[in-house]
């Protein structure tokens, strides 16, 4: 297979949220802030032009993360375009818990399904499935391609999601430090064995969630609670659990998002509260210290798509 050089497809891929408190790996919220990517053929070589988060710290050769998860695509579709130029937007933060190197890997991955020539549509599960074994846990990846909230997992035959709808009432609202935190350290300072008794909290925890999240926004603070990972790192990110603790003391769902050093509000719409920004939003924000960025973003429900094709990638 071959494409005409000058061939190209433009990306938009949403930012996420992972574990929302109890559902370690395996929970996933995707949020409308995103990065755009245009993938395009060329008569030879590689260039990678970078705007935005990361334009002057990202490798801009074969080693960048897009790049690599788009020839890692290539490779499962047979296929090698002679020459490539990627251009991107990047406006999900880094290191911070917000899903970007997920967004990255899936980006590369649709990129390059739908630059394929003869390759009709993304073939979601075997993306999904590449977006794992790349990213090494489904919770970020799989809202990012199917968009809304999901639930992942993983099987001897690759990594599965589903969706959630989730409540119109839950307003995500996503606090962002200054610093950064790698995920790979905060992984590395989770124990490897877990009280009994904290397994047991966090399964009824995680399972409430999926009830609270579509169903009954007021179980939230409840059902994010968790034992298994947000203190074990607060060695690394104690800004972040000082922030966490003060906001569920006030009555507010907050996680660390993803691996952090963000936080997660799953706010809440009050019966009657109408208009563009909940009081509980404003609440969240007088609660937040000073130097941080307090980003109310939607749920993004559409995840990956490619946007120069018209077509929904998430369509299943
Ligand atoms: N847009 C991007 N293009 C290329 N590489 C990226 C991009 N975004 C992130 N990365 C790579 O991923 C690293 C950040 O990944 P990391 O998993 O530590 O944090 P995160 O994905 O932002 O947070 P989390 O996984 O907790 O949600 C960056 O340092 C960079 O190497
Ligand atoms: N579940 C992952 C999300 C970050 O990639 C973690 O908390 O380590």
């Amino acid at each position: 297979m071959s494409a005409p050089a000058g061939d190209a497809v433009r990306v938009r891929v949403p930012a996420t949220s992972a574990n929302l408190g109890p559902a370690f790996d395996c929970a996933g919220l995707a949020l409308a802030r995103h990065d755009v990517l245009e993938f395009s053929t060329a008569a030879g070589g590689l260039e990678v032009v970078m705007t935005g988060e990361g334009a002057h710290s990202l490798p801009a050769d074969e080693s960048h993360l897009v790049v690599r998860a788009f020839r890692a695509a290539c490779d499962r579709l047979g296929w090698r375009p002679s020459g490539l130029r990627v251009v991107a937007e990047n406006t999900i933060p880094q290191g911070r818990g917000m899903g970007s190197s997920a967004a990255a890997v899936v980006a590369g991955i649709v990129g390059a399904w739908a630059l394929c020539p003869d390759v009709e549509d993304v073939d979601l599960d075997a993306a999904l499935g590449l977006a794992t074994e790349m990213e090494g846990h489904p919770d970020n990846v799989a809202p990012c391609l199917l968009g809304g909230a999901t639930l992942s997992w993983t099987t001897p035959g690759g990594a599965r999601a589903e969706r959630l709808a989730v409540h119109p009432d839950v307003v995500p609202v996503v606090l962002v430090p200054p610093g950064t935190l790698s995920t790979h350290v905060a992984r590395s300072l989770l124990p490897e064995l877990v009280p009994h008794a904290d397994a047991v909290f966090n399964a009824s925890r995680a399972a409430l969630l999926t009830h609270a999240l579509t169903t009954a926004p007021a179980l939230l603070l409840d059902a994010t609670d968790d034992r298994l990972h947000q203190r074990q790192r607060a060695a690394a990110m104690p800004d972040t659990l000082a922030v966490l603790e003060r906001l569920r003391a006030a009555g507010h769902a907050a996680v660390v998002s993803g691996a952090g050093p963000s936080v997660l509000v799953l706010a809440r719409r009050l019966d009657g509260e109408v208009g563009e920004e909940p009081g509980a939003v404003r609440t969240v924000a007088d609660l937040t210290p000073q130097g941080w960025a307090v980003l109310p973003l939607d749920v993004d429900a559409g995840g990956a798509a490619v946007l120069d094709r018209g077509v929904q990638v998430s369509s299943r």
